[in-house]
């Protein structure tokens, strides 16, 4: 889920967020505004759902599913985040309702002095007086609503500011930290969405390639662990280079790779990974600050194609049976394992 609504769509959210949180069981704090807020943004349509199942049920939300809700649906961010984040909720909800009380507070004593004054003109004494009085009290209370709404505001930006770390943590936990690729997390999301939408017909299916590096361990002895980093950020820039639209490669271990093409006939994905091996077997690897090239790095690989209604994991194995019969078979290569 993104965050990148403006001021005036966050603060209209939070308007309509609001009602909806106070009639929980549930405190008012972070976590259930988030899901709150998450809810009349219409733009998570699980969490939506799991709600109304729930306010159908029970009628409520107490503490626990709402923490229950928030982490299956809103947190999948790493705790550190997450603290900070809850932290910064709290202490900008806790301004809010400091300022909203003040405005009651305030509007309370302008409701006995208008109180008083009318008193005061149906009595038909001290008009002049009591007309002054009213000016000063109305330029007052124009003071404080102007500094509440000000708080207000100021609020509004620091939850937005918040929201934007959140997306960001949120980006930043998908990806690979060498290089940039979607990581195993990111790759396993994305392959059961794929899966869950797939439908019956045509030459067209998910299909799957999956890499391994020949000889890395060796890689690292020879050479070093950086290097092996240099290889793993090159061999990354092929795959990212070579990987058609819509498809999605990912670094999903530590010399391991695959890519998900949701929409693809085999051959075709045979053919991408006969080009992602020959690009990487041609490549010469010039380590850093040396003048020496190294000696071929090669890849093997293993592709399949999806067949209806088998789950993520037992897909992954057949590709994975695929690129281990390419490792027995003398690396370097592709091997395809057809459905
Ligand atoms: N430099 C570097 N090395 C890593 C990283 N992750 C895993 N490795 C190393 O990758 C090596 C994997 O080696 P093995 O699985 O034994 O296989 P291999 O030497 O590649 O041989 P084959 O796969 O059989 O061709 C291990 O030595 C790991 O330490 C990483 O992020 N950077």
């Amino acid at each position: 889920m993104k965050y990148e609504d403006s001021i005036e769509q966050s603060a209209e959210l939070l308007r309509k967020a609001l009602p909806l949180m106070s009639r929980q069981t549930a405190g008012l704090h972070p976590v259930s505004y988030a899901i709150w807020y998450d809810y009349v943004s219409n733009r998570n349509p699980d969490l939506r759902q799991a709600i109304d199942e729930v306010m159908a049920r029970s009628g409520t939300l107490d503490e626990t599913t709402t923490r229950h809700l928030f982490d299956r649906h809103v947190a999948d961010i790493d705790a550190d985040t997450a603290a900070r984040v809850t932290e910064g909720f709290q202490r900008v909800l806790g301004h809010m309702a400091t300022s909203a009380a003040q405005a009651g507070t305030d509007t309370a004593r302008f409701g006995e002095t208008l109180g008083r004054l009318s008193t005061a003109l149906d009595q038909g004494d001290g008009h002049a007086d009591a007309v002054a009085e009213a000016l000063a009290e109305t330029r007052a209370m124009q003071g404080n609503m102007k500094a509440l709404q000000d708080r207000f505001d100021d609020s509004q930006k620091q939850i937005m500011a918040l929201r934007e770390e959140v997306r960001k943590a949120r980006e930043e936990s998908l990806l690979d930290a060498l290089t940039g690729l979607a990581n195993r997390r990111a790759f396993d999301q994305r392959l059961a969405a794929c899966l869950a939408s797939t439908v019956a017909g045509g030459e067209s299916a998910p299909c799957l390639l999956v890499g391994d590096i020949d000889h890395f361990k060796k890689i690292n002895d020879t050479w070093g662990h950086p290097f092996g980093d240099q290889v793993i950020k090159a061999v990354a820039a092929v795959l990212k280079a070579l990987a058609p639209q819509g498809a999605l490669p990912a670094r999903v271990g530590g010399e391991e790779f695959a890519v998900l093409l949701p929409e693809s006939a085999l051959p075709d994905a045979q053919s991408l990974a006969e080009m992602v091996r020959q690009r990487i077997s041609a490549a010469r690897i010039r380590r850093h600050g040396a003048e020496e090239t190294l000696a071929r790095v090669t890849l093997s690989l293993g592709v399949t194609r999806h067949k209806l209604g088998e789950s993520p994991t037992e897909f992954f194995q057949r590709a994975d049976q695929a690129l281990y019969a390419s490792k027995t078979g003398g690396r370097d290569r592709v091997t395809v394992l057809a459905a």
